[in-house]
């Protein structure tokens, strides 16, 4: 568990955070160009000290300027990933991997030059590797310093797209496989989206919010980063089967299925979903014959009018989606909070 609870004058901008973060899983720290992303982690990493607070991290003080304690980065037990790998140019990336560790365990060293997929670039320098590869050595080298928590600078920005999705698929799997907490700054939704179990989201040095993805997205805080003019919703849905005959993957919403296109993963395991409330459309009974796979029984919540068409959201048991329909089909099918419906889903976004 990370506690912060800081404040720090750089420039114009005064960054006043107070926050538990928990001790496993990413968090992503998302807000606007210099909102305060960087400087946070920073200040948790002891690359900057705060004017007055304190930050603790799994019950040890990193600083504290009441008391006069301030640890030095190199005394916190963090790793550091930064935009750019920094790697030391006349090392090999074995030389580099090695560079932080206090006790070499050959174990721990093959698990995570495996992990990563670097098993191959041991003997090779830094200048002959690709973007992609200097930063998984780099969070390679991070790793093995056996730190207490993982901070992450936007490490895919100087990426292209290619390398960024290959990268991507190996923080994935690091965020399953470790136990350490990560904290990672970006400004990409779709990092976002793939990697943060929570998120916090600062506002002109302020944290305007700290919860789930899932949570936010339905706050009114994040609209700016919503597609204009169109409501979608966020889930995370476990695994129920596949039909590997028809190439599908159901999850479990609420009570009952929704089908996407087939998955990787055993049943059980979390996936994170989009549903669009254009791809929705909504029924009072179910059609008998229809190339829909996903009918869902809901109940309606929230109408809310805007312009010639009604945004309407729907329960679907503790899950809840948006359907836009047009102001004309609202009124004929007399659209009423409370009222039973059958919500025709006709697109969900995997993550
Ligand atoms: N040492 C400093 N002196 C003065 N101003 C500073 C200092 N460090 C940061 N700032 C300012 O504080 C603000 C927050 O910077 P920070 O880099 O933390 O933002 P950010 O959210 O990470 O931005 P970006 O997404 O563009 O990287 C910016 O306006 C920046 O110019």
């Amino acid at each position: 568990m990370l506690e912060i609870n800081v404040k720090k004058r750089l420039g114009q901008l005064v960054l006043n955070a107070r926050l538990t973060i928990p001790g496993q899983g990413i968090t992503g720290i998302f807000g606007i160009s210099g909102s305060g992303k960087s400087s946070l982690i920073n200040l948790v990493s002891g690359l900057i000290h705060p004017d007055e607070g304190n930050i603790r991290l799994n019950d040890r003080t990193l600083i504290d300027t009441a008391n006069n304690i301030c640890l030095a980065p190199n005394q916190r037990n963090i790793g550091y990933v930064f935009q750019d790998a920094r790697l030391f140019p006349h090392y090999s990336v074995k030389g580099n991997l090695c560079y932080g560790i206090k006790r070499f365990n050959q174990q721990e060293f093959n698990r995570i030059v495996r992990l990563l997929g670097i098993e191959h670039l041991l003997a090779r320098y830094p200048l002959t590797l690709s973007g992609g590869e200097k930063q998984r050595v780099a969070i390679g080298r991070a790793l093995l310093s056996n730190p207490e928590m993982l901070l992450m600078d936007e490490p895919l920005s100087a990426l292209d797209l290619p390398r960024k999705r290959e990268l991507l698929a190996y923080l994935e799997k690091l965020s399953q496989e470790i136990n350490i907490p990560i904290l990672y700054v970006t400004h990409s939704l779709d990092e976002l989206f793939r990697l943060a179990d929570f998120v916090v989201l600062l506002d002109e040095g302020k944290v305007a919010a700290f919860d789930s993805l899932e949570n936010l997205w339905q706050s009114p805080l994040f609209e700016p980063w919503q597609e204009q003019g169109q409501k979608s919703a966020v889930l995370s849905l476990p695994i129920l089967s596949h039909n590997f005959s028809y190439k599908m993957t159901a999850l479990l919403l609420g009570e009952q299925q929704l089908w996407v296109k087939l998955l990787n993963g055993d049943e059980g395991k979390t996936v994170r979903i989009c549903i669009r409330s254009t791809d929705v459309s909504i029924m009072l009974t179910v059609p008998e014959k229809t190339s829909i796979r996903n009918i869902l029984s809901g109940k309606i919540i929230t109408l809310l009018p805007k312009g010639n068409q009604v945004d309407v959201k729907i329960a679907l048991g503790k899950d809840e989606i948006w359907a836009s329909v047009s102001t004309w089909a609202a009124e004929e099918l007399q659209l009423q909070i409370g009222q039973s419906v059958y919500a025709q889903i006709k697109a969900v976004s995997v993550m």
